[in-house]
């Protein structure tokens, strides 16, 4: 097996203690799916340092993995990663067009630190590395890589929803982005849905054509697209839960809830998670079920995330807010019904947090795969499970049919299911956790990252006079 390099904006670099903090499904997923088979890791520090331009790596080894990090400065940060990524790139692909907020000059930072990391990127390269590039921050890489020479193999995953093809063309440059997808030799996406709406932009906007199988060729390169969702690392996490109330966090919670029923949610601070709608909807089933009022307790945890973009400051307001009407509206002396925490909770304290819940909300707008889905099915106890409450609009809800599937713009049907999660008899709860566990088995984040790079590593394009083109 060639060497892997791993490139993607976030590297948790773990401290010289062997821990690392990481609150995102990527950087969990990539940790686990690296240390187990060895390689580079190559991005961002995280880290912001002055006005200094991107010129120097930092290049550290732990185990199997060396991790080589680069500071951005300010501007870059601003524009890079604040402003294109996340204020163009991820309302864009979130289906958030009232939140896109495309700028010329935040575009131009965003190709300049692409450009910047190829340079670093380049020179620590072997000529038979298998490249695996992450997520939207990083489209235009393998372009500015191939500029420069370097002939690997370069695979491109995107964590995120990919829009059908009305919603990526407001964005004015989505021609370069296309082009810049062209530049790889596989697109990973999370879902069949994905693929669809990318083979739409492909072929119905004109930037290509699809040959048949995976294949397609866009501008003069021929490459494979293809679904594969991403998994955890299931047998990890059920370990984790099953010694989850040793963990203080979970037993001090334990202990606190007094009997009552646990219901849970653990997400980003992000609008796409749509927090605001479930706290809606929890206020909903406590207004509609008197026999639950002082007998559930909600549990949200929120890292605060992106509180550099403006919308995400606002939301951050916006959720407090809320947070604290319900609670004084529905809250009793003894009884807060909604307990807000924002700060990020080590996932071993998850995993017991998990397992003690009655119910777990897993209710975005909009999210590529959401991990915290798979994650609290993984942690139930099989005899005595607890439900998932699961948006139809997250990738995980094309794997996970033993969920409730909700739509989470409808306050009054996510209330009715929090209700139903919570008093479904323990037969029913069994079987739906039963259908689900296999597939987070088998499925699980070693196969993922494994049934990418065998497509990576093994495709041979298809020839010419056998091509059979589709548009
Ligand atoms: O790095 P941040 O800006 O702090 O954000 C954290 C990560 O959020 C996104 O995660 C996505 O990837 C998950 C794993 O595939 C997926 O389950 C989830 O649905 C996605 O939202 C983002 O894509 C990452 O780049 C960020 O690091
Ligand atoms: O306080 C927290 C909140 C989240 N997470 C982890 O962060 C990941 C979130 O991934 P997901 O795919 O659900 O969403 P993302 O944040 O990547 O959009 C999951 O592995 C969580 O266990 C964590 O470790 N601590």
């Amino acid at each position: 097996m060639p060497r892997l390099v791993v490139v993607s904006n976030r590297v948790p670099v773990p401290s010289p203690k062997g821990s690392t903090a990481t609150a995102g499904g990527l950087a969990v997923a990539l940790e686990a799916a690296l240390k187990s088979h060895g390689g580079l890791w190559f991005g961002w520090s995280g880290k912001t340092s002055g006005d200094r331009e991107i010129e120097w790596l930092e290049i550290r080894d732990f185990g199997n993995v060396t991790y080589a990090v680069a500071d951005l400065n300010r501007r870059d940060v601003d524009e890079y990663y604040a402003g294109f990524a996340n204020r163009a790139l991820w309302p864009l692909c979130h289906y958030r067009l009232d939140l896109t907020d495309f700028s010329r000059k935040d575009m131009a930072g965003y190709f300049r630190v692409n450009r910047s990391f190829a340079r670093l990127l380049a020179p620590l390269l072997r000529p038979d590395d298998l490249i695996w590039v992450h997520d939207y921050h990083l489209i235009p890489l393998a372009a500015e890589l191939r500029h420069m020479g370097v002939k690997n193999r370069i695979g491109y995953f995107h964590h995120i929803p990919w829009p059908p093809a009305d919603v990526l063309s407001t964005l004015p440059v989505h021609d370069t982005i296309m082009r810049g997808l062209a530049a790889y030799d596989l697109v990973g996406l999370q879902t069949d849905y994905d693929v669809e709406n990318f083979a739409g932009c492909m072929v119905r906007e004109g930037f290509g054509r699809a040959l048949g199988g995976n294949w397609y060729e866009s501008y003069g390169h021929r490459f494979q697209v293809g679904a594969f969702p991403i998994g955890i690392d299931t047998d990890i996490f059920v370990q984790m839960a099953e010694e989850g109330l040793k963990n203080p966090i979970a037993k001090r919670t334990k202990e606190s809830l007094n009997d009552r029923d646990l219901v849970i949610g653990v997400d980003r601070l992000d609008y796409s998670k749509g927090i605001g709608q479930r706290i809606e909807a929890f206020s909903r089933f406590i207004e509609m079920s008197p026999s639950a009022k002082g007998h559930v307790t909600f549990l949200q945890i929120t890292p605060k995330s992106r509180s550099e973009v403006p919308e995400y400051a606002d939301m951050q307001k916006e959720i407090a807010e809320l947070t604290g009407r319900v609670n004084g509206q529905l809250g009793d002396v003894d009884w807060v019904p909604i307990r807000y925490v924002n700060k990020t909770v080590s996932r071993a304290a998850l995993a017991g947090l998990y397992r003690i819940a009655r119910a777990g909300l897993v209710t975005p707008l909009r999210d590529g795969m959401n991990l915290v889905a798979k994650e609290f099915v993984a942690a139930q106890d099989p005899n005595d499970p607890g439900v998932l409450v699961l948006s139809r609009f997250a990738g995980a809800a094309r794997e996970m049919d033993g969920a409730l599937i909700v739509n989470p713009y409808d306050t009054e049907a996510t209330a009715n299911a929090i209700g139903r999660a919570i008093s479904m008899p323990v037969e029913a709860r069994r079987e739906r956790y039963n259908s689900m566990m296999p597939k987070l088995r088998e499925h699980d984040v070693a196969a993922w990252c494994r049934s990418y790079l065998d497509v990576l590593s093994q495709a041979t394009e298809p020839q010419s006079e056998g091509l059979r083109a589709l548009s």
